[in-house]
């Protein structure tokens, strides 16, 4: 049997998306160069530091045990009577207490470069799975990602995100992540809750969702 066929994946994958553990970046030699190991110790550990540096952390376990993809049929929103905003769909829940700034996942997809992109050339191009990464780069998942791709936006569910996307250094391999990250102030995410960023007001508003 091939690796590829062996490869593990989360409960629920689609079958129509594959599962990444790592990014994959087109062409491949766009992929930077790793950081040379070990990294000084002015390297924060999480990213709620008011340091400049990227943090360091060790890449988290993919399948995630932390975390459910879950259909979003029966799930309500904050008024109670109404569907879940992002009904029909689905939606990122967690299986454990999640701890204030606990890493939780690794958003991968396909990494493309925006280099020679500007801001309003780069509006309106990407799918609803893309981030931006990295200063000249973006990760798409839409094709080909992790249960990250499943994260919702908080609006319209949660008065405040519980959680955030941000880049890391991967403590073993030195190449740059995105991770997603329990939100500074947020005690824990609780078992069963969903697992909720701020998409960002520009998302909407280039969907037409959002005027001000
Ligand atoms: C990255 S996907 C999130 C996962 C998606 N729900 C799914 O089933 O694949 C982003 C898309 O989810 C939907 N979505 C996420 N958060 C939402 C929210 N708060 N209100 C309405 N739609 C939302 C929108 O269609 C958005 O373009």
């Amino acid at each position: 049997m091939s690796k590829k066929s062996l490869k593990r994946m989360p409960p629920s994958w689609p079958s129509e998306v594959e599962y990444l553990i790592d990014n994959t970046y087109e062409p491949s030699s766009l992929e930077p160069q790793p950081y040379t190991v070990p990294l000084s110790n002015d390297h924060p550990i999480h990213p709620f530091t008011s340091s400049p540096l990227l943090p360091v952390a060790s890449d988290p376990h993919m399948p995630s045990s932390l975390v459910k993809i879950k259909s979003l049929e029966n799930v309500k929103s904050l008024n109670e009577q109404t569907n879940h905003p992002a009904y029909p769909g689905y939606g990122l829940f967690a299986t454990k207490d999640l701890k204030e700034q606990t890493l939780i996942l690794k958003y991968t997809g396909v990494v493309t470069s925006t280099k020679n992109e500007s801001i309003e050339q780069r509006n309106g191009k990407g799918s609803d799975y893309e981030l931006r990464f990295n200063e000249h780069y973006c990760i798409d998942g839409l094709k080909k990602g992790s249960e990250a791709r499943f994260i919702n936006d908080y609006r319209g569910v949660l008065t405040k995100p519980n959680a955030i996307f941000h880049e890391y250094i991967d403590l073993h391999s030195g190449r740059v992540k995105m991770g997603v990250w329990v939100r500074r102030g947020v005690v824990k995410i609780r078992k069963g809750e969903e697992i909720m960023v701020s998409y960002g007001k520009s998302f909407w508003r280039e969907r037409g969702i959002l005027n001000d």
